[in-house]
C-alpha cells in the first residue's frame, strides 16, 4: 500500500491548512486495480484508454483489464428491448464489481441505463469524442446521394426516425453487432450505407470509413453519444474510488451528459421512443437540444433551452417540458403501442 499524496502530518497543520489538505487525496493506494470491460474492440480500446490514464496518474499501481462477454453481446438475433434492454451490456460488469473481481467498469455512456442499480455510481465521465452520427458507405458520399429504395442500415430508432422524416424514399433495415460486424455487413453488400457513431470509428482508427458527418441540426445525437463513463460499486474497504477517479472526470462533458440523460429519464421510464438529446457547454453556459419522434418520423417534437451548465438536470427538465407542450402526447401514445428498440449497444 502506498500513499497517493503524502500529507500525513495533518495533526500539526493549522485549521486553514487542514481545509486545503482534506480536499486533497490522502488515502492508501491499492497495489492493483481491475477494470471490467466488454470484449468488443471498441470496449477494449476504451478500457485500455482508461488503463493508460490511470497508470500515468498512479504509476505505483498495477492496472489490469478483465474482458467479459455480456448477455447483450451473445444475443444478436432479437431486439434487445425484448430481452432486457441496455442493462444487458452492463449487468455482468456490475456483478464482477459486486463480487470483488473488478474495481471499476468502463462503458460507452450511451449504453448505460438512465438509472443504475442500487449500490452503483458513475465516478467519472471522460471528455467527449465527436458526438455526431457518421454516414458510412462504399458507393455513396452522403444520404443526399442515395437513390430511391436504397437500403440504409441502423438499429437505432432515433436514426431510423430522423432518416425516414427527411428521406422517405430510403429503406431502413436493422443492423446489429459490434462495429466490425456492422462494417462487415456493409462491405458484404447488405446495405447501400450504414449510420454509425463517429466516435467509435475514430477511436478504432477508422476515420477514413466516414464519408460524411451528420450535423446535430439534422441528426441530433443520442444522450451520452461519444462519451465514456467509469462506473464503480459502493465498497466497504475504505478505498475512495470517487476521489481516485476524479482527475479523469471532464466537467463540461459531465454536465452536458447529465442534462441529456435527464431528458432521456423523463421520457424513457416506461417506453422506448426515438429520442435525441444533445448539450454543448461554452464558458459555463449550456445549450441543450432535444427531440422525440414517432419511429416513422411522421411526427416530431424538438426543443432547445439555454442556461447555466451548473444546473444540468433543471435544463433537462425544462426541455422535456417544452417537448411535452408540443406533439409529445401523440408521440408518446404511438410509443406505447410500437415495438420497442433503441440505439443498440454492441459496439
Ligand atoms: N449503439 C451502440 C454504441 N454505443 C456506443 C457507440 C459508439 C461510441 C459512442 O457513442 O461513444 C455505439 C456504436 C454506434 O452507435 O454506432
Amino acid at each position: 500500500m502506498r500513499e497517493i499524496t503524502g500529507h500525513r502530518r495533518l495533526a500539526s497543520a493549522t485549521a486553514k491548512e487542514l481545509v486545503l489538505k482534506t480536499s486533497e487525496l490522502v488515502q492508501p493506494l491499492p497495489s492493483r486495480l481491475i477494470i471490467a470491460s466488454r470484449e468488443s474492440r471498441l470496449a477494449m480500446w476504451q478500457a485500455e484508454h482508461v488503463r493508460a490514464r490511470l497508470s500515468a496518474l498512479y504509476p505505483q499501481c498495477s492496472i489490469e483489464i478483465l474482458g467479459m462477454t455480456t448477455r447483450g453481446d451473445q444475443i444478436l438475433d432479437r431486439a434487445l428491448s425484448k430481452v432486457g434492454g441496455k442493462g444487458l451490456f452492463v449487468k455482468e460488469l456490475e456483478v464482477a464489481m459486486a463480487e470483488g473481481r473488478a474495481d471499476l467498469a468502463v462503458h460507452s455512456l450511451k449504453d448505460v441505463p438512465m438509472e443504475l442499480p442500487e449500490g452503483f455510481a458513475l465516478a467519472a465521465v471522460l471528455e467527449r469524442e465527436d458526438p455526431r452520427d457518421a454516414f458510412v458507405s462504399n458507393d455513396y458520399a452522403s444520404l443526399d446521394a442515395l437513390p430511391h429504395g436504397a437500403v440504409v442500415g441502423t438499429s437505432s430508432l432515433r436514426r431510423q426516425s430522423l432518416i425516414a422524416a427527411r428521406y422517405p424514399h430510403l429503406v431502413i433495415q436493422p443492423l446489429r453487432g459490434n462495429l466490425d460486424t456492422r462494417l462487415g455487413k456493409l462491405d458484404r453488400g447488405d446495405y447501400a450505407a450504414i449510420i454509425l457513431a463517429a466516435a467509435g470509428l475514430k477511436r478504432l482508427g477508422l476515420p477514413q470509413r466516414i464519408r460524411a458527418l451528420l450535423e446535430p441540426e439534422t441528426s441530433l445525437p443520442a444522450a451520452g453519444q461519444g462519451a465514456m463513463a467509469i462506473e464503480i460499486a459502493e465498497r466497504n474497504d475504505g478505498l475512495d474510488l470517487h476521489a481516485l477517479l476524479a482527475p479523469l472526470n471532464h466537467e463540461a462533458t459531465a454536465q452536458a451528459v447529465s442534462a441529456e440523460r435527464k431528458v432521456s429519464k423523463v421520457f424513457g421510464g416506461s417506453c422506448q421512443i426515438p429520442l435525441a438529446a444533445f448539450a454543448t457547454v461554452d464558458a459555463g453556459q449550456m445549450r441543450l437540444r432535444a427531440m422525440v419522434a414517432t419511429p416513422d418520423g411522421s411526427r416530431m417534437a424538438s426543443a432547445e433551452v439555454s442556461g447555466p451548465a451548473a444546473a444540468p438536470e433543471q435544463l433537462g427538465e425544462q426541455v422535456a417540458e417544452l417537448l411535452r407542450g408540443q406533439d409529445a402526447e401523440a408521440i408518446l401514445a404511438v410509443c406505447a403501442t410500437a415495438a420497442p428498440a433503441d440505439d443498440q449497444p454492441a459496439a
